[in-house]
């Protein structure tokens, strides 16, 4: 499925959701929101919708919280959504060694403690390396910054998957 950003403004809500509704993981609504708001004039403009309906929420906890761990339960038993299956199988989570499998529990289990909510990260963007420093620092954090941060990954997510959906046109 690739369309440009002519043939979403032309999906009638039912489909906009069904084509659109995981851009942001198990936050169909956030989808439905932002339909009100066509035509958008360019991809950048529907992704400035969504950012600024998450921004404008009481609560950004609940959008984490919709997040499976990275090689976490979902991931094992097989009922990731295909959007998350893919960037976890891209950044090696499912070519952990055994040592890197316990670790990824442990510290995902950690930053949940701390935190009440999970690590959320772009998993495209990096390596399993890479994601494994980074969990590990970002448990020493604060928990407002972290907050922030994960909404913040969610938002290079939410980016990638409207790229992978919606052609990118360089006259809008
Ligand atoms: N926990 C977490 O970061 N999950 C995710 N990251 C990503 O890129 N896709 C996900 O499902």
């Amino acid at each position: 499925m690739n369309m440009d950003i002519a043939a979403v403004n032309a999906l009638p809500y039912e489909d906009f959701v069904d084509i659109l509704g995981n851009v942001v993981e198990k936050c169909p609504i956030i989808t439905a929101a932002v339909w009100s708001g066509r035509p958008f004039l360019s991809l950048a403009a529907l992704e400035a919708a969504i950012s600024e309906f998450i921004d404008a929420l009481p609560e950004s906890e609940g959008i984490l919280r919709c997040h499976p761990d990275l090689a976490g339960r979902d991931h094992q038993s097989g009922s990731l959504t295909r959007e998350s299956h893919d960037e976890q199988a891209g950044s090696g989570m499912g070519a952990l060694n055994s040592g890197e499998a316990s670790r990824m529990a442990r510290l995902n289990q950690e930053y949940k403690e701390r935190f009440g909510f999970p690590f959320v990260i772009c998993a495209r963007m990096h390596d399993k390396e890479n994601i494994l420093r980074q969990l590990s620092a970002r448990c020493q954090n604060e928990r407002a910054v972290e907050r922030a941060r994960g909404i913040e990954e969610v938002k290079k997510i939410c980016h990638l998957r409207l790229q992978s959906l919606v052609l990118t046109d360089s006259r809008l």
